[in-house]
């Protein structure tokens, strides 16, 4: 039980159910949930018995910088006994491919994908009545497959598509079923995973065969890597980046869409920097647009709740916890306190523009910190940002009618729908 560093009360927090505790009220709107224990309970609250959340960006920021060391970032959709060293022992293989798969990710590795990135885009959005998630996900598990695997990226994104359709409904509720439970949703997740990992197994053992170890791709970086990774490392690694690299990169683009149809201020400032910028331009050309997307990602992070367990007893606010207890912090919550944001639910991409306003430390964490930061940090914002330039400069987009965000998994506008149309270029330009 967490209790106080010197004394035995935990933090205060909601009774609950004496059986299910929070849980049913939580997934009934799990961020009205944890705004109403904030006001009422303040920066630190217990959500169960095992559970806290955390609020301040002291605090928010301790958890991240001390993963791997003191808590683990290491998830499953499955309930079962919270083995913490077998989570520890996994962290350790993961970070060993992170560590190798960095050098294929940074920023000039990103731009260099971006030619490839403008054939996908008009391959995929085109005209007509659209489903945007489904779109950009559609986009984006192309574009991933692509930038991992290039030419031996056949069916991978329908693959992945499969996955990250069978993990949604498994992350739509606290109540975790055992791998083993007889049901269609576990069935369907486990076949889905090991669909996509024998994918992965047989386009590494192709390349291995083919000796060509190129960095032509993040396969090449990984096999060209001095650090001696497994095949099963590298196959584990893959999925993770493409499954990191498709969900939450086609969710924040819903939202630039969404923000975009509302805004006719702010799409008209975009348009005009997208005319005056090249087909595939540079960051550097595109600045009000990348502030844009540092304001969407702030307003809608679609990582907007983040779970740490406790890898052995230590202390975090000034609370003991134990090994296997579980803390929370919600982005969202973060990037909207108005402590540390003026007029924070107002979208305003010019808070981005001046140099000399910076916000306060630990207040902005769209794509995390710490030892487990986001790896696609630059390839993801080069991606956001170049694709929100072609959509408003290819583009007609017919008005996005009001969405409820939806917080029972990834921070998604479900249902949105707009209208989208190639703008007609006039002769001879
Ligand atoms: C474009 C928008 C993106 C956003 C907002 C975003 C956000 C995040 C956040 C918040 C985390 C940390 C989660 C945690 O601490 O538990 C994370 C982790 C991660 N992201 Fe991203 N991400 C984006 C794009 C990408 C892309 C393009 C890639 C792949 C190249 C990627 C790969 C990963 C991976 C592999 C992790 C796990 C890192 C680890 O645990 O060591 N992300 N991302």
């Amino acid at each position: 039980m967490t209790t106080r560093a010197s004394g035995s009360e935990r933090p205060p927090g909601p009774r609950g159910h004496w059986l299910f505790g929070n849980t049913e009220e939580y997934d009934r709107d799990r961020n009205g949930f944890l705004e109403r224990c904030h006001r009422e309970y303040g920066d630190v609250f217990s959500h169960d018995a095992r559970t806290i959340v955390v609020s301040s960006p002291d605090q928010v920021h301790a958890l991240l910088a001390r993963t791997n060391k003191d808590f683990l970032a290491e998830t499953s959709p499955f309930a079962g006994p919270m083995d913490t060293e077998r989570m520890a022992a996994a962290a350790e293989l993961w970070t060993t491919a992170r560590r190798a798969g960095w050098q294929g990710l940074h920023r000039r590795v990103a731009q260099s994908h971006a030619a490839r990135l403008r054939e996908l885009f008009r391959e995929t959005v085109g005209d007509g009545e659209t489903d945007v998630y489904a779109t950009m996900s559609d986009f984006f598990g192309r574009a991933t497959a692509d930038f991992c695997l290039s030419t031996d990226a056949a069916g991978v994104p329908e693959a992945l598509a499969e996955q990250v359709a069978a993990i949604d409904p498994l992350s739509r509720s606290s109540l975790q079923l055992p791998p083993w439970w007889p049901s269609r949703r576990v069935r369907r997740f486990t076949r889905a995973r090991e669909r996509l990992l024998a994918l992965m197994a047989e386009v590494v053992r192709r390349r291995r065969e083919a000796g060509t170890a190129s960095a032509e791709d993040l396969l090449g970086v990984l096999l060209a890597s001095d650090r001696g990774l497994s095949d099963l490392q590298i196959e584990r690694f893959l999925r993770g980046i493409m499954l990191a690299a498709l969900g939450v990169p086609a969710a924040a683009l819903t939202w630039i869409v969404y923000e975009i149809g509302r805004r006719p201020d702010v799409r008209a400032r975009l348009a005009a920097e997208a005319a005056s910028s090249g087909d595939v331009p540079e960051l550097e050309d595109l600045p009000y647009t990348e502030a844009f997307v540092k304001e969407v990602l702030r307003l809608w992070p679609p990582t907007w709740l983040i779970g740490r367990t406790v890898r052995r007893e230590t202390e975090l606010g000034g609370w003991r916890l134990r090994t296997g207890d579980q803390v929370l912090f919600s982005m969202y919550r973060l990037h909207r306190d108005p402590r540390w944001w003026a007029d924070p639910d107002r979208l305003v991409p010019e808070r981005w523009l001046d140099p000399q306003v910076t916000p306060a430390r630990h207040t902005y964490l769209p794509f995390g910190a710490g030892p487990r930061v986001c790896v696609g940090t630059q390839l993801g914002m080069m991606q956001l940002t170049l694709v929100t330039s072609w959509l408003v400069g290819d583009m007609e987009i017919a008005g996005p009618q009001e969405v409820t965000p939806d917080f029972s998994g990834l921070l998604v506008p479900r249902g949105l729908r707009v209208g989208l149309r190639r703008k007609v270029v006039p002769q001879g330009v």
